[in-house]
């Protein structure tokens, strides 16, 4: 679903399709999961079963990052991790706003996956001024007619969207302005930015309407599907889907 613009095109600066960037998080998951139990390598395959992507497309990913394993070896799961943590512009941290602390800011700001990805919550603003003070995930709430300073101040870059559509496009024209150039947008609405600004979309409704598809594609085989031959096991009709984008996370490009 196109909303709004990022102004970025197919291929990256350093020739890393978007594809390719998009499904980065999804190795780095697992391979963070694998370096948590002390496994030190992973073959293409495991590590593809792990990262819900197919094992070509990992090794053509990997490609595209130097790196190619070693035959009979396979990867090596420290170095991989470094490699696309560099890529993906995580060994560095990067303070982030959240506009609108109500449930989802509120239950964003208490996620502490957040931090160890090295993306710090540096304020949390609504423009409620009952909410201002009140602590929330252990820091205080700001009111909006900071924003500008806070963002100043912290060096912010990336900027939460979780308010009501009626506003975003405001809050995030401010938030522009004073130097964001990331929008995580949770409000259900277009944006507009100005070239240079990169917006994402997160829509769990959308993939609730994609999981639905496929729950009507299901019952739709199940229903027309021969009966299964009497000497096999009566499997599952159906081979596990992916998304029309395959193995392309929940968020989406704007
Ligand atoms: N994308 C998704 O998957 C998803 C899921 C759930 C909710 N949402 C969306 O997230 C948004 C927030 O949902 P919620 O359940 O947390 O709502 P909520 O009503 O609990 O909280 C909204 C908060 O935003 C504040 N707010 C409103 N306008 C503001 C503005 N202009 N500037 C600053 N703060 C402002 C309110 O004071 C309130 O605290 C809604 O747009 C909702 O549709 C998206």
């Amino acid at each position: 679903m196109a909303t709004g613009r990022t102004h970025r095109p197919a291929t990256r600066s350093r020739g890393i399709p978007e594809a390719t960037v998009a499904r980065l998080p999804l190795y780095l998951r697992a391979l963070t999961a694998l370096s948590e139990r002390s496994v030190p390598t992973v073959s293409s395959e495991e590590l593809a079963t792990a990262a819900g992507v197919n094992s070509a497309k990992l090794r053509k990913d990997f490609s595209y990052l130097g790196s190619y394993g070693t035959r009979g070896v396979g990867y090596d799961v420290e170095y991989l991790v470094y490699q696309i943590s560099r890529e993906l512009g995580l060994t560095q941290d990067w303070p982030v706003v959240i506009v609108g602390v109500g449930n989802l800011g509120a239950a964003l700001a208490n996620y502490g996956g957040f931090a160890s990805r090295g993306f710090r919550v540096a304020a949390l603003l609504d423009q409620d001024p009952a909410l201002t003070g009140r602590t929330v995930a252990g820091m205080p709430v700001s009111h909006t007619d900071d924003l500008e300073r806070i963002v100043t101040e912290n060096g912010v870059s990336i900027g939460v969207i979780t308010i009501p559509a009626g506003g975003a496009q405001q809050v995030c024209d401010r938030l522009v302005a004073a130097g964001v150039t990331s929008i995580l947008n949770f409000a259900p609405t277009v944006l507009s930015v100005p070239e240079g600004v990169d917006v994402r979309k997160v829509d769990l409704s959308i993939e609730l309407q994609i999981l639905a598809f496929h729950e009507q594609r299901k019952a739709g085989e199940d229903a027309t599907a021969p009966a299964a031959p009497a000497e096999l096991p009566a499997g599952p009709h159906t081979t596990p889907r992916k998304g029309p984008d395959g193995d392309v996370p929940a968020v989406m490009p704007a």
